[in-house]
């Protein structure tokens, strides 16, 4: 069995992390949000800052809430995405602050740590079902975290059955230590919401197209389009909180 599987929807472009310096203008509408949850200590914050600043933090300080602001441009160098990557505490004393953040997202990575089986366990027990009140709609991006560790606690096949059983896009394992699989990880993810903005694009460009050529004319206009709207409304993955 392999050990990572990737959907086609989490693959196909290479999209670059851009320094700040020199950032042209993003585009408006490739605009992201994507939160991070899973145990506490699992190596969220880890994982986040190995990516965005290459470098692994020395000092372990539980995360209260904390977002960064990442900007990526795809190999065509035709677009520029702006991606809002939320960081969440794990700590149960944090729990309402951390529901809060689901609202709007358009992807959740998931973690758990290799180095600790009871993380594992927590995905169906306590974040699938948190995340599935929230958000039902928005992909799920499983990540395993630490895979440095000499002594992992985590086999592949119990990884990959979670994974499965919670329906994600992709499943992944990474070190933030050693900057193991953390740009493939983010470029999946990356790939996950962008190739779902572009499949919701085309659908729309159809539909107007559609209109234009007045195929909608008449009774079966009438029935055709609330159905339309609300496949629309089901296909969108952000979530929001009432
Ligand atoms: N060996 C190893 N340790 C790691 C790795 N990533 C994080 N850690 C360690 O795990 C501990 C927790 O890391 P954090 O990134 O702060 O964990 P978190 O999930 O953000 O924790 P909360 O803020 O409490 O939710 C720290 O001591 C890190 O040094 C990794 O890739 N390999």
């Amino acid at each position: 069995m392999d050990k990572f599987y990737v959907d086609p929807i989490a693959s196909g472009g290479k999209f670059r992390l851009l320094e700040q310096s020199d950032l042209p203008t993003p585009d408006p509408d490739l605009q992201f949000k994507i939160v991070i949850v899973g145990d506490s200590g699992c190596g969220k914050t880890s994982l986040l800052s190995s990516y965005i600043r290459g470098s692994f933090p020395t000092e372990y300080e539980p995360t209260i809430f904390e977002n960064h602001r990442a900007f990526l441009q795809d190999s065509t160098k035709q677009h520029i995405l702006t991606v809002d990557l939320w960081d969440t505490a794990g700590q149960e004393d944090y729990e309402r602050l951390r529901r809060l953040s689901y609202q709007d997202s358009n992807l959740i990575i998931l973690a758990y740590s290799l180095a600790a089986k009871d993380s594992l366990l927590n995905i169906p027990e306590v974040w699938a079902p948190e995340i599935l009140g929230f958000c039902d709609k928005t992909p799920i991006v499983l990540v395993g975290l630490k895979s440095d560790v000499a002594k992992k606690q985590v086999t592949p096949a119990e990884a990959y059955n979670v994974a499965k059983s919670i329906g994600a896009v992709a499943h992944i394992e990474c070190s933030a230590k050693q900057m193991y699989n953390v740009d493939q990880l983010f470029n999946s993810c990356v790939n996950v919401v962008y190739n779902k903005h572009q499949a919701a694009s085309r659908e729309t460009a159809r539909d107007s197209k559609r209109f234009s050529k007045g195929h909608f004319r008449g009774a079966s206009a009438v029935h055709a389009a609330p159905s339309m709207s609300s496949k629309d409304s089901r296909d969108d993955s952000c979530c929001t909180i009432v």
